[in-house]
């Protein structure tokens, strides 16, 4: 990472709205009438205020994805729809590197909910990739990506739980690596996840 594109206090800004645009899709699914409108007013009234008077954003902490000019000078935004602060698909979390295991954790709301309380099983395993990604690229210098993903669903993983999950590499072969995790739900395993992650054939 390199040089900043975008003053701080409008990278604040842009993840400002991006959290208003989390709090507006949650708020559409559970609210209805006064209810949502109230919520939609709220929110419109923050963003008025931001755009207006920045002394209203909180800038205590530094933006966690401004955008920024890469090692090969382009222009680069964080577009990750599991990590990314910018980008409103992305629930908030949290990864962690405990050697070569990596910890994510992350508590999901309405718009990822599936069966009535549970979360939708395509995004279980969205969560799953990514930290098994890291957990390879980790011990990797090269880019891999996902060649497949063999998902179980064990137990129904709750929907406003905080949910924890990890990965670690299990065998590296040439450019296979091959990782495996789980999704937990308190103490409880719900998801398990394995697969092999390979890298490109080198340019010859
Ligand atoms: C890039 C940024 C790096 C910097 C990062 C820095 C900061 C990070 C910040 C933010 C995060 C950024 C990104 C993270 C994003 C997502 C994370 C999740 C990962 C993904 O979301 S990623 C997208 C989905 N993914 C794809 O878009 C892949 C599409 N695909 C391909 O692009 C090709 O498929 C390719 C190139 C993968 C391989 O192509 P290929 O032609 O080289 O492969 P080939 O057929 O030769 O297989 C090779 C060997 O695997 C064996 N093999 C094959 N299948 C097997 C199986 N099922 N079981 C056992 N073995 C198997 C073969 O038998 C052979 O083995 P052997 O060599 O021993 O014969």
């Amino acid at each position: 990472m390199s040089d900043l594109v975008e003053s701080r206090a409008d990278s604040t800004l842009a993840e400002f709205t991006a959290d208003v645009c989390r709090r507006l899709a949650s708020g559409l699914l559970d609210r209805t009438g006064d209810d949502l409108r109230d919520l939609v007013a709220q929110e419109v009234d923050g963003l008025r205020a931001a755009l207006s008077d920045p002394s209203f954003l909180d800038t205590a902490d530094a933006p966690s994805d401004p955008p920024f000019v890469s090692p090969k000078g382009y222009t680069t935004i964080n577009t990750n729809p599991v990590t990314s602060r910018r980008n409103p698909l992305a629930p908030l979390v949290t990864i962690e590197h405990d050697g070569d295991v990596v910890e994510m954790t992350t508590t999901l709301s309405l718009p990822y909910q599936g069966p009535r309380g549970r979360v939708h099983g395509g995004y279980a395993a969205v969560l799953l990739d990514h930290v098994l990604w890291h957990a390879v690229r980790s011990r990797l210098d090269s880019v891999s990506f996902t060649r497949s993903l063999t998902i179980t669903y064990e137990q129904a993983l709750p929907i406003g739980t905080e949910l924890t999950m990890t990965g670690r590499v299990t065998e590296i072969d040439g450019r296979k690596t091959f990782a495996a995790g789980e999704i937990k739900a308190g103490d409880v395993v719900c998801v398990r996840g394995e697969g092999l992650w390979v890298s490109p054939r080198p340019r010859t």
